[in-house]
């Protein structure tokens, strides 16, 4: 069996914000026992303190991975974000420590697709705001503003995983899809592509957003887009709270130009399940609120831990950074009973293979098989090699100028 330069038994697995169990298992299964399981994320002085000696972590959207966060992980070797998300790390300065990231792409996409379709019908209908007055003791039998999915039309801000699979839902529930993506998608069924946002808003009775949080999306629904959507039309957004003006979206619902919306993400969200949440949309009965569980399903989180788990194990045990989202990605064989495997992260500049293959002929180190593969400004170089004790050249590798992180496998 592979012993890794650091025994499974000190590596520190720390999994916050409530990773369904299945992954903890799958690390015991591994051998890992050295796990440490939260339900939310502690607050900022604890959760430096767990970092500091942390190998392996494991998040979902909340946690923030930046600035004195990041800076406290000095042992930190990899990252899962048990999500589809990563904004919420700061995959620039993770790839400068030499730390993959690893995420699940399409585990929950299925969960959000169902809750935004479920939304829409409920909003075409008016139930959000029938469904409050009842609890009130209102009776309010009425067809006003009710309406069939059947003939309406749908717009998708983001033709990704989710925004295709709920493109496949809606027209099969009859509506016309058009959708909006800043990269060239095929159009699915008979969805039809618009060549801008602001072409699209003006002819849709309900908006939906699929994109992620980056500069070019914050804010992009503000005043100005919502004015853009017909008078009585709805939106969704099950994507990132940045991505709309909440001030301007209460303001459209205010004066009656939006006849209501779902809402799942939020600008600020409460740290954990105590916390209160505050929003200025609370007082609008036509608007859906939920806590952010878009992908909050038995089967999504299942398969996210299964997935984000399976990849940071292999990293560990093999160096494997296959679907890294930061990292050059290398899928190697299981390292040869025989051999020893060195794992080399390095600035991507010239000169530097030269250097480590000196560095294994000067100790007289034969290479019985090499990996490489750079992305961006870095490089991640694998030797499986034949050599008694891997000291020397573990200390030669690091003295060599540009060196990120070595890492051993026998
Ligand atoms: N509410 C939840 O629980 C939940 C669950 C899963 C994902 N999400 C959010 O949903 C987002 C989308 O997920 P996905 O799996 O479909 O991602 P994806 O990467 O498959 O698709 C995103 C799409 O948005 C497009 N895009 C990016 N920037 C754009 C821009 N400026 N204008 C127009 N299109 C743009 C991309 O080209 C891509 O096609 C995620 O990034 C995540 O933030 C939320
Ligand atoms: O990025 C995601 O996948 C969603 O926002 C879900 O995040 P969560 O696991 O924190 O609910």
């Amino acid at each position: 069996m592979t012993k890794l330069s650091l025994s499974k038994e000190k590596i520190k697995v720390v999994l916050l914000e409530g990773v369904h169990p299945d992954a903890e298992t799958l690390f015991r299964q591994d051998g890992y026992h050295n796990i440490h399981i939260y339900k939310s994320t502690p607050a900022d002085d604890e959760l430096q303190n767990i970092l500091s000696d942390t190998h392996i972590l494991g998040i979902r959207s909340r946690t923030q991975l930046k600035g004195a966060n990041l800076a406290a992980c000095e042992k930190l070797m990899a990252v899962g974000t048990f999500c589809i998300g990563t904004n919420q790390v700061d995959l620039e300065s993770c790839t400068s420590k030499g730390i993959p990231v690893f995420n699940a792409p399409f585990s929950n996409t299925r969960s959000v697709a169902e809750l935004v379709m479920a939304e829409i019908i409920l909003l075409l209908r008016g139930i959000p705001e029938k469904n409050a007055k009842a609890h009130r003791g209102q009776w309010h039998k009425s067809a006003l503003h009710s309406n069939e999915t059947r003939g309406k039309t749908l717009g998708i801000v983001g033709f990704g995983h989710i925004g295709s699979q709920l493109c496949i839902l809606a027209e099969a529930m009859g509506m016309q899809v058009k959708y909006f993506d800043i990269e060239n998608k095929l159009p699915l069924g008979n969805s039809m592509a618009v060549s801008s946002l602001e072409d699209l808003l003006p002819q849709v009775d309900v908006l939906s957003l699929h994109v992620p949080d980056t500069e070019l999306t914050r804010q992009m629904i503000g005043a100005k887009e919502l004015a853009l959507l017909p008078k009585g039309a709805f939106l969704v957004n099950a994507a990132r709270g940045l991505i709309v003006d909440i001030d301007a979206l209460a303001n459209s619902l205010r004066i009656g130009h939006l006849n209501g919306a779902a809402i799942d993400v939020f600008p600020e969200e409460p740290a954990s399940n105590n916390d209160p949440f505050e929003s200025p949309l609370l007082e609008f009965d036509n608007v859906i609120l939920t806590p952010h569980i878009g992908g909050s399903t038995q089967e999504a989180q299942v398969n996210i831990a299964n997935e984000v788990a399976d990849k940071l194990i292999k990293y560990s045990n093999n160096g494997s950074t296959s679907s890294a989202v930061n990292f050059p990605e290398v899928s190697l064989p299981a390292l040869h009973a025989d051999l020893t495997r060195v794992m080399h992260i390095h600035e991507n500049k010239p000169g530097m293979l030269e250097q480590i293959n000196h560095s294994f002929s000067s100790q007289k180190i034969n290479i019985a098989a090499m990996y490489l593969q750079t992305l961006g400004e870095i490089g991640y170089v694998i030797m499986d090699v034949n050599c008694e004790s891997s000291d020397p050249i573990v200390n030669q590798l690091k003295d060599i100028e540009g060196t990120i992180r070595v890492r051993v496998l026998h």
